[in-house]
């Protein structure tokens, strides 16, 4: 779908539209489905132009016809007014950049006969984007030179190849030949959902004239690691100097990536984190005076739920602050102001993320701007005198906000939903606070059928999140939407157990490495909560998750639960199993599992197998390489073998996730079936 001719002039995604949108009356409103959610528009990350009064955003839309995805950029006057389309393309444009003098906005697309995407550059006034690669192997997260004349981009290639059309050559081999075996020497050798091939990440300057590309960091001996995501890199004020990620692992399973500088113009690449060998050190972004580098730092090896300590290094004298020395969270998004006194970014911050101010020199204390009383905030965009984000709730999708730095107050700019939003009956949500394992304080949300009756009795859905070491915070979810679920006449909740993020480093850290038992007595305790509540039916609860948030539905599911049934997604079964299968499980962080079987014996789900009697849904995707296959399939034919009511939906297309419109549109049809089978929904008195 398209919202309209180029540089068209839409109040539809713009703020304004909500004033203008006719009222919906309650009795009209009907409740959120899965196919109504697919209808939402996605609005992605920010970029601000150089002087802060206009931000881009790409907004997707769905086709449910031909699960197709379109995502057009649009200009938001950061003040208000109305909203531009920029592009139309049928082409998805991602990754926009302004140009330092805010002429210019260059993007990446596959258009036309673009075999990769490509870099476009598009006139702000207007005018048609222009291409100015043509690189057979794809240019990706495009950067602007100080001079506003090129680029840095990168693309993923074959080192031996010295020519474009070398690469091109070898492509066209590899889609030709009918010899589809693959040979690795080193871990890691997939991410998430695909096999990693022989190509390595590396960084070019392209002239906006159309030249043809120049190598930056080719031949230097490293290569940048990326595996998704914005630019991990970034470009010093003055032109001259890039800073990157690399992973210095010449085993292969102990990745340490430490940052690295090289010049624009290339040749040596220089180590500036060696010191730190046990965890990564990223996101690497210069000051606007260019006299600093602030950077993320990990140091505990093989734990992802470290909190990211937030570094800034002097470029002269190359010593380095923890700016966040004893903030208890993690720093892992952040933007610096363009006088370079301050940086701001959004933290996961006790079930909600919040905006938080930095001081550079680490004398004032991260602040908190944003109270989070109205969703998540992230995302966090500074330049000129604007700060914008994104916004978002259990009960919205994200749009663009401005953010006052001083008040923390939010405004919107985009209201790209306002309208189906309006249509839709959406149930309360609410953030309590319950006493879990070792009487510790556990936040919960708890998501209310629209026109709930506290007077009468409802069925309860837990919701157990993945991770581990993850939150629910108040964001909008497309694969466990809870207003759907609420919809169809559960109370659904969502509780932070000991291990979530958000909640300080202590609490993250207390389930390592017995991942079962304080997380299951949380989820046990939550169950006890809410069935000591007049409006709940204790004999109508079910249980659900995915990944860990499966590992630990199965873990339960040997254990003594109050629960008539359980859906179980892409779960971690079988712990033996998934100790090598990816590269999380290639990350040992206490003994290998060879050393302590007996760790994986206690928490390993497959071994309570004696025990299964519940009714299970099993789901699970076959491009999953983070949790492959096998796992969905042992639960099931396990469940089967003992005679316990089962259904497993495979989908062959989908990886950790299900991600296609079609299939998420099944995925929910099918947990609706069965749930609705098994726990009664709606009110009874
Ligand atoms: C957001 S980082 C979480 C990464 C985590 N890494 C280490 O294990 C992870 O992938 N966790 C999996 C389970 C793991 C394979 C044992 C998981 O639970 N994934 C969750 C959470 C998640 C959400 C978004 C991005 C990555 C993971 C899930 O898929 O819902």
């Amino acid at each position: 779908m398209r919202f309209g001719s180029f540089a068209r002039v839409g109040l539809l995604l713009g703020a304004a539209s909500v004033a203008f949108a006719a009222p919906v009356m309650a009795q009209e409103k009907k409740v959120m489905t899965a196919t109504d959610m697919w209808g939402l528009k996605r609005v992605a990350s920010p970029a601000l132009s150089p002087d802060g009064k206009a931000a881009v955003v790409s907004v997707s839309v769905f086709d449910l016809k031909t699960d197709k995805r379109a995502a057009d950029l649009w200009l938001f006057p950061v003040d208000g007014g109305p909203a531009r389309q920029l592009t139309t393309d049928p082409a998805a444009e991602a990754d926009a950049v302004w140009s330092p003098d805010g002429k210019y906005i260059a993007f990446t697309a596959k258009r036309d006969d673009d075999k990769a995407p490509q870099i476009y550059v598009l006139p702000v006034g207007g005018g048609e984007a222009k291409r100015v690669t043509t690189v057979p192997t794809g240019a990706r997260t495009p950067k602007w030179l100080a001079d506003g004349k090129g680029l840095v981009f990168m693309s993923r290639v074959w080192t031996d190849l010295s020519t474009w059309d070398d690469q091109a050559k070898r492509l066209k081999d590899r889609e030709e030949t009918k010899m589809t075996a693959k040979v690795w020497d080193k871990a890691p050798i997939a991410y998430f959902d695909h096999y990693l091939d022989d190509r390595e990440n590396h960084l070019y300057a392209t002239d906006i004239d159309g030249a043809a590309p120049r190598a930056i960091t080719l031949g230097s001996g490293v290569s940048v690691q990326y595996n998704e995501g914005g630019a991990p890199f970034d470009i010093s004020p003055d032109g001259k100097e890039i800073a990157f990620p690399v992973n210095v692992d010449k085993v292969g399973n102990r990745p340490n990536i430490d940052l690295f500088t090289i010049a624009v113009a290339g040749g040596a690449a220089t180590n500036i984190t060696p010191d730190n060998k046990t965890g990564p050190d990223s996101n690497p972004v210069y000051s606007p005076d260019g006299k600093s580098l602030a950077y993320n730092q990990r140091t505990i090896f093989g734990f992802y739920g470290e909190n990211a300590k937030l570094m800034v290094r002097d470029r002269a004298t190359g010593a380095t602050r923890n700016i966040t020395d004893g903030f208890d969270r993690s720093a892992s998004d952040f933007s610096w102001t363009d006088d370079s006194a301050a940086l701001y970014g959004a933290v996961d911050d006790a079930s909600v993320q919040r905006v938080y101010r930095y001081d550079p020199k680490g004398k004032d204390k991260p602040r908190r701007i944003t109270d989070g009383s109205t969703g998540d905030v992230t995302d966090v965009e500074v330049a000129g005198k604007s700060l914008v984000a994104l916004r978002q709730s259990i009960s919205a999708p994200a749009e663009l906000v401005a953010i006052d730095a001083k008040s923390g107050k939010v405004r919107d700019i985009s209201a790209a939903n306002a309208q189906a939003l309006a249509g839709f009956q959406m149930g309360k949500v609410e953030s309590v606070t319950y006493k879990g394992a070792n009487n510790a304080d556990i936040q919960m949300w708890v998501v209310y059928p629209p026109n709930f009756d506290p007077t009468k009795k409802y069925p309860a859905m837990m919701l157990v999140h993945g991770g581990p070491h993850n939150a629910i915070t108040d964001a909008f979810s497309y694969r466990w939407n809870a207003q759907v679920f609420a919809g169809w006449g559960y109370v659904v909740t969502w509780h932070n157990f000991h291990g979530s993020s958000g909640f300080g480093q202590a609490f993250t850290d207390s389930i390592n490495p017995e991942w079962g038992e304080v997380p299951y007595q949380d989820t046990m305790k939550a169950a006890d909560w809410l069935a000591a509540k007049p409006f709940i039916d204790k004999d109508r609860m079910l249980a659900a998750g995915a990944s860990y948030g499966g590992y630990l539905t199965s873990f339960i599911l040997g254990r003594e639960h109050p629960f008539k049934t359980l859906v179980i997604h892409a779960a971690v079964y079988n712990l033996y199993t998934q100790y090598a299968a990816d590269f999380s499980g290639s990350q040992a962080r206490f003994k290998e599992f060879w050393d302590d079987q007996a760790n994986i014996a206690r928490n390993s789900p497959h071994m309570q197998a004696g025990k299964f009697k519940t009714p299970t849904l099993v789901l699970h995707g076959e491009q999953d390489l983070r949790v492959p296959i096998n796992h969905g399939i042992e639960l099931f034919n396990t469940l089967q073998r003992r005679g316990v009511e089962s259904r497993l939906v495979y989908f062959p297309d989908e990886n950790h996730w299900v991600l296609k419109p079609q299939n998420s549109v099944f995925w929910y049809s099918e947990v609706e079936r069965w749930t609705k089978a098994h726990v009664t929904p709606g009110p009874a008195n």
